[in-house]
């Protein structure tokens, strides 16, 4: 690891790239998924089970962990690494989607957003500084800047307001960052679905000379073609020697689509929260394992796995746990899904290194036929 924060491509494809981020923290070999650490956990796993089926690197949250436990007192406790026992790189988003989507009663003006906690309604008050401020305490590798996203569909009026108080976000964002070192903020491309805005949005943040590119503002219901037009608008205006990180991104077919169009990180809750509800990715596609046509079905999800969750319980015993409701079935669903999605990302990497991505991609999507 390096006293900074650096990234490189090793070989393209296509659109497609793979590379690395070193940082002091460690390594990130992209593209990269990152599992998502709301509230100082992968919820079901352990951080060492998380490090061992492949992630490099996790996401925390700054609106959770500012409400529970608090940054002032994150800090005190040695900060997040410590406190979940995770010694690689953690990538923390900055709470302006988390405020949109989770609290109560908010208000936003020029200066930030005033809110109340959706745990126990007391008030808070988020500005530009205090998110990279509290991103600090809490000892973020990967700090994001806070912005305001809109939910889709909006009016372009309000989607132009929202983009240029993102880039004036941004700009009061880096200044509050400095100079760290090791350490990175990235800004966040919005502009909704207007390819006008989005241009402007990457363009003006690029003027910034960021570390890395967010692709924010997608993931919030639009289909699927939506946010693939949305990268490809974004893209050639993104420069390609610094990382880009498409937010909340996805499904395995958002991953291979968008890896295709030149992503380079994702986040998304989608395998822990689907498998805290029974459902499976495999490579053999979704199983519902809620489903009683797997009640008496002694086979693994994937007896060529190297995941135990994958290759060593049969679905007859997921069947169970899922229809029992019982914790066990909630770890290993969720085990297998992480592991599932980092053996996705692994197969990518090298592919688009030997020069085969399409190939892979078609190849992968036709396993899923097979569920
Ligand atoms: C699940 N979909 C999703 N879209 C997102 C979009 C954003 C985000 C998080 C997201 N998650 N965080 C931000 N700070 N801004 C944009």
């Amino acid at each position: 690891p390096t006293p900074d924060f650096r990234f490189r491509v090793d070989a393209t494809d296509g659109q497609a790239r793979t590379g690395a981020i070193t940082m002091p923290r460690g390594v990130v070999r992209t593209p990269a998924f990152m599992p998502v650490g709301t509230a100082a956990t992968v919820k079901a796993m352990y951080a060492d089970q998380v490090r061992e089926l492949g992630a490099d690197i996790v996401l925390g949250n700054t609106y959770h962990l500012m409400l529970r436990p608090g940054a002032e007192r994150m800090a005190r406790l040695g900060g997040l690494h410590h406190f979940m026992r995770w010694d690689g790189p953690i990538l923390t988003d900055s709470g302006g989607f988390q405020v949109m989507s989770l609290s109560a009663l908010r208000k936003l003006d020029a200066d930030g957003v005033t809110f109340r906690s959706h745990i126990d309604g007391t008030a808070h008050r988020m500005s530009p500084e205090r998110s990279i401020e509290i991103q600090g305490l809490l000892g973020s590798d990967i700090q994001m800047q806070l912005d305001e996203c809109v939910r889709l569909p909006a009016p372009p009026e309000a989607i132009e307001k929202a983009m240029r108080l993102s880039l004036r976000w941004a700009e009061r964002c880096r200044t509050a960052f400095g100079e760290q070192p090791g350490k990175a903020m990235f800004g966040i491309v919005q502009g909704g679905d207007v390819p006008d805005l989005r241009v402007a949005s990457a363009r003006a943040l690029v003027d910034l000379d960021l570390k890395g590119y967010a692709i924010g503002g997608l993931a919030v219901g639009e289909p699927q073609a939506v946010m693939l037009a949305m990268i490809e608008t974004v893209e050639p205006h993104l420069p390609a020697h610094k990382p880009r990180y498409l937010m909340g991104v996805g499904t395995p077919d958002d991953l291979l689509r968008s890896v295709e169009r030149g992503v380079d990180m994702f986040d998304c809750v989608m395998p822990t929260r689907a498998g805290r509800h029974g459902l499976a990715y495999t490579r053999h596609g979704r199983i519902n394992l809620r489903n009683a046509r797997h009640a008496e079905d002694t086979r693994p999800l994937d007896e060529a796995s190297a995941c135990p969750a994958a290759r060593d319980y049969s679905r007859a015993y997921l069947h169970h746990l899922v229809r029992s409701d019982e914790i066990l079935g909630m770890m290993l669903l969720t085990w297998n899904n992480l592991a599932y999605y980092q053996d996705l990302m692994a197969g990518m990497r090298a592919a688009i290194r030997e020069g085969r991505f399409l190939t892979f991609a078609a190849e992968t999507r036709a396993g899923w036929e097979r569920a």
